[in-house]
């Protein structure tokens, strides 16, 4: 041990000398202006990169290889979060994410990869106090890792940590799948499937870094609080690089480009929103989109000195086809058309015995005849005005839906009040989707190297779309639970699902194990299964704790008292406390937080969101519709009954459940005075 705590302080001074090395490079040695800019800001990132938390470990692991192992001959390799070397570059400890890291996660009886021992290290507020080993070669593998164990029976507070020390060998697999390889990941609840796919972001720009940092990643969560929930684990992973967004977050931006007083301010009711995002409405936005083009009704005919050139409609008409034939984008077709016609037109100056060159065509290209003629077959479009056009206008949609969405469906799609302008239109999601959909069209969405969607299965047809054209060229990591779908336009299917991203050959992987939720109170809320995911496999729960699970009836009147209790109780405890409450009850459940003077913040609300993590009270108060991907030691749960009444519908509101039931680490009290939904049965 005192060995162990020599290499972890020796390997903090190398660390330090490691900056003080970068803090001493000088910038001025750089020729001109934008290199010294360029370089100070290469110094600046590296310094940051190279900031040591003395709160986190160094390293977690060792490795000690066979002396006949052809990569590592007899070597030794500590394993941290990030790679540290001495004065003469040998390594003092390598990143997890390095090659030669590979064996500490997957190494087995059956295949020691060359590994003699594998040491893991505990550590208690950054002190080490104690290591576990095993001899693969000689097949002493531990079923059981008390260090291990005490990371994931560890009480959480504050935001999502990494997992690195404690990856599980069928995670790891969906961690280093190459960069070129699309991956879905379905997992019940607490499987790890957040963590995996940051993770799997973190890795892919550890081991494509050049290619990464200019196609650049993203990932989608499903709402502003889930994001500050994970913000912190890239970067404690040293990848600040990452974009983290929303799906409105990322039609909102479109929407931001084309107009910045372009909106989202509406919303839908459940079918319209579920029609609007059904894959069909792509065909329909194509159509409307390409039946702008229209056919020559007259020749062009351009003046040039004393004489007039004409191309004549059927010309015309070649050059169209011939431009929709070669599948660019609508925009871009448009960008080539001036140049087709003063082709044209040239050819036709040759013909008759000129001899014009390249600047002609230019010039012919750029005149206010062909610009107008352009205009008029070629219109430029607006992708707002449009979908504002089709939602508007009954002949305007029935003739880009026909044979596409019934007469009644078009009808839904309709809105009610059109709107006049595109500036003043209360565009909803689902709408921001369609005006997404629609630019692509227009013009080509830049595609990311990689992204990382998370609760994919809340997804549309359409917004799979949308984040799909981000990664058209690059992969995605897709991230979900299909019993805890709980859009009415949710996936029924991965495959489906894979089909709508453009990712048809992801491979599908199941993760079983549950590491948040403990055995009690996972099979209690998997009571719900056969309703709301009748094909899933029941989860299983990892946890040594059985949990405790409470089930409370308490009459109307004390509702307010027994809960003020039951959060006091909760909150004397060790670890976080969330109290979710349906929609409909939250102003009532704060009321009497307040009162009852109990120090609390709110979910959605953006103060309290924003608080720093020192000043961020143990007690969140959790509206249902935002527990999603979270987690808390403690969880009281407030009234099922209107939970599930809460939603579109029967099946929905019990998926919602399924989704709040399944947030606690430690203990689940639920607290109802209505009936409980009967297929929660009886406690
Ligand atoms: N290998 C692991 N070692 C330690 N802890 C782990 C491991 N895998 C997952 N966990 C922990 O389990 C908890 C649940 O993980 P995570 O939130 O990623 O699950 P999820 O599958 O996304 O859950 P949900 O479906 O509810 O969103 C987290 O606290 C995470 O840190």
């Amino acid at each position: 041990m005192a060995a162990e705590r020599d290499h972890l302080a020796a390997s903090r001074s190398a660390l330090t000398r490691m900056r003080e090395r970068t803090a001493a490079l000088d910038s001025s040695a750089a020729g001109d202006w934008v290199s010294r800019m360029y370089l100070e800001s290469a110094i600046f990132a590296r310094m940051k990169a190279l900031a040591d938390d003395p709160t986190v470990p160094l390293f977690f692991g060792r490795l000690d290889y066979d002396p006949g192992h052809a990569d590592a001959l007899g070597e030794r390799f500590y394993i941290g979060r990030r790679h540290v070397s001495d004065e003469a570059g040998e390594p003092m400890v390598v990143d997890w994410r390095a090659r030669i890291s590979l064996a500490f996660y997957r190494a087995s009886k059956a295949e020691p990869m060359g590994v003699v021992l594998r040491r893991r290290f505990g550590f208690q507020h950054g002190e080490m106090t104690a290591y576990e080993d095993e001899a693969l070669l000689e097949g002493v593998v531990e079923d059981h890792s008390e260090i291990l164990e005490s990371e994931i029976e560890r009480p959480r507070v504050g935001p999502m940590r990494d997992i690195v020390a404690t990856i599980q060998p069928e995670q790891d697999v969906i961690v280093r799948s190459d960069l070129d390889q699309s991956v879905c990941v379905q997992g019940a609840p607490g499987t790890g499937k957040t963590a995996v796919g940051l993770h799997r972001a973190a890795f892919l720009l550890y081991s494509h870094r050049d290619q990464l940092s200019r196609q650049g990643v993203l990932v989608v969560g499903p709402n502003a609080s889930f994001l500050r929930y994970i913000g912190d684990v890239l970067p404690a992973l040293g990848e600040i690089d990452a974009q983290q967004t929303t799906i409105e977050g990322l039609v909102g931006a479109t929407l931001t480009r084309l107009n910045a007083k372009y909106a989202v301010r509406g919303a839908d009711e459940p079918p319209v929103a579920t029609l609007k995002g059904d894959a069909r409405l792509a065909e329909v936005l194509h159509r409307a989109l390409w039946s702008r083009v229209q056919p020559p009704t007259e020749g062009l005919l351009v003046p040039r000195g004393s004489r007039r050139w004409r191309l004549a409609p059927y010309e015309v008409e070649e050059v169209l086809a011939a431009l929709r034939a070669r599948g660019v984008r609508y925009g871009a077709a448009r960008g080539m058309l001036a140049q087709r016609l003063a082709h044209g037109i040239l050819v036709k100056m040759e013909d008759s015995g000129d001899s014009p060159d390249d600047r002609v065509q230019d010039a012919v290209a750029r005149s206010r005849e062909v610009k107008r003629y352009v205009d008029q077959l070629w219109p430029p479009v607006d992708p707002a005005r449009l979908v504002l056009r089709l939602l508007g206008d009954p002949d305007a949609l029935a003739a880009a839906a026909e044979g596409v969405l019934t007469a009644e469906e078009q009808a839904l799609l309709l809105w009610d009040r059109p709107f006049k302008a595109p500036t003043s239109a209360r565009w909803s999601l689902a709408d921001a989707v369609l005006i997404d959909e629609v630019a692509d069209l227009v013009e080509r969405t830049p595609s990311l190297g990689h992204v990382v969607a998370d609760e994919a299965q809340d997804l549309s047809p359409m917004m799979l779309r949308a984040v799909g054209r981000r990664c058209s060229t690059g992969s995605t990591t897709v991230l979900g639970d299909l019993a805890q779908a709980t859009t009415p336009w949710a996936s029924r299917s991965w495959e489906d699902a894979l089909r709508h991203l453009g990712k048809p050959d992801a491979h599908i992987e199941q993760l079983t194990k549950g590491f948040r939720v403990p055995g009690e109170v996972i099979e209690y809320a998997a009571r719900l299964l056969p309703t709301i995911a009748p094909g899933l496999e029941p989860p299983t729960s990892v946890r040594r704790t059985r949990g405790e699970l409470e089930v409370v009836r308490v009459e109307d009147d004390e509702l307010l008292d027994r809960l003020a209790a039951l959060v006091g109780t909760a909150v004397d405890r060790v670890g976080s406390v969330g109290l979710i409450t349906p929609d409909v009850l939250l102003p009532r459940v704060v009321d009497a937080l307040t009162r009852a003077g109990t120090g609390h913040a709110v979910l959605g609300d953006e103060s309290a969101d924003a608080a720093p993590v020192e000043f961020q009270v143990q007690l969140d108060v959790v509206p249902a519709s935002l527990a999603k991907g979270l987690e808390f030691d403690h969880v009281v749960l407030l009234e099922p009954a209107a939970l599930v009444a809460g939603e579109a519908d029967h099946v929905t509101g019990l998926r919602r459940l399924y989704v709040c039931l399944t947030r606690a680490v430690t203990s689940l009290a639920v607290l109802h005075t209505e009936d409980l939904p009967p297929e929660l049965g009886s406690p």
